[in-house]
């Protein structure tokens, strides 16, 4: 299930590291929201957006926190993706002005097209990126090559690595 074909190379994130870079993704995006009051509300694309989203809340000190559910993968196998749950109508208004749009990564940018389809003035922020889907998001931190798959730590747990010279 968690073999990565057909990607050809693993980006294992911690904990420590995804904190870090959420951390200097919301220093980026202070400032940048509108000038009568800034962001009006962080919106997470969930799952994945959730803990990016929260600590990009705690750090602009944004204390309207809203959902929206794409479903776009099962597991690496990519799927149209669909919208399962939507934000409260009243955060977003008319197409999502001084909303933030919080997400881990974009891929191929089929998850932020649909919800820029839905939210065309909202601010889409991402901790990663890859190239084919850069053009969808407004500001991210970190690129990574079109192969890479990222691995979150919230999808991993330790494990026992054989040593190096015991190994067949
Ligand atoms: O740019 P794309 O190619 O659309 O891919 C990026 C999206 O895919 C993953 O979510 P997924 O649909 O796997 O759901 P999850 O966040 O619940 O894991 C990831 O968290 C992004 O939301
Ligand atoms: O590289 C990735 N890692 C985790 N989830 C993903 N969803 C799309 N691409 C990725
Ligand atoms: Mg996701």
């Amino acid at each position: 299930m968690t073999d990565r074909l057909p990607h050809e190379k693993g980006f294992h994130v911690s904990w420590d590291q995804i904190h870090r870079d959420a951390r200097a993704l919301a220093w980026r995006l202070d400032g940048k929201g509108p000038d009568d009051g800034g962001w009006r509300a962080v919106v997470a694309i969930t799952r994945g957006g959730m803990a990016p989203a929260m600590i990009v809340s705690r750090e602009l000190d944004i204390r309207v926190v809203d959902t929206i559910s794409v479903k776009s993968y099962n597991h690496q196998a990519q799927t149209q993706p669909r919208v399962i749950k939507a934000p409260q109508a009243d955060i977003m208004g008319d197409q999502g002005e001084g909303v933030l749009v919080v997400d881990d990564l974009v891929d191929t940018g089929k998850t932020l097209e649909l919800v820029r389809k839905l939210y065309p003035k909202a601010h889409f922020a991402t901790v990663y990126a890859k190239p084919e889907g850069r053009g969808m998001v407004d500001t991210y931190i970190t690129e990574v090559s079109q192969d890479t798959w990222i691995f979150f730590p919230w999808d991993m747990a330790l494990q026992y690595v054989e040593p190096y010279r015991g190994r067949d």
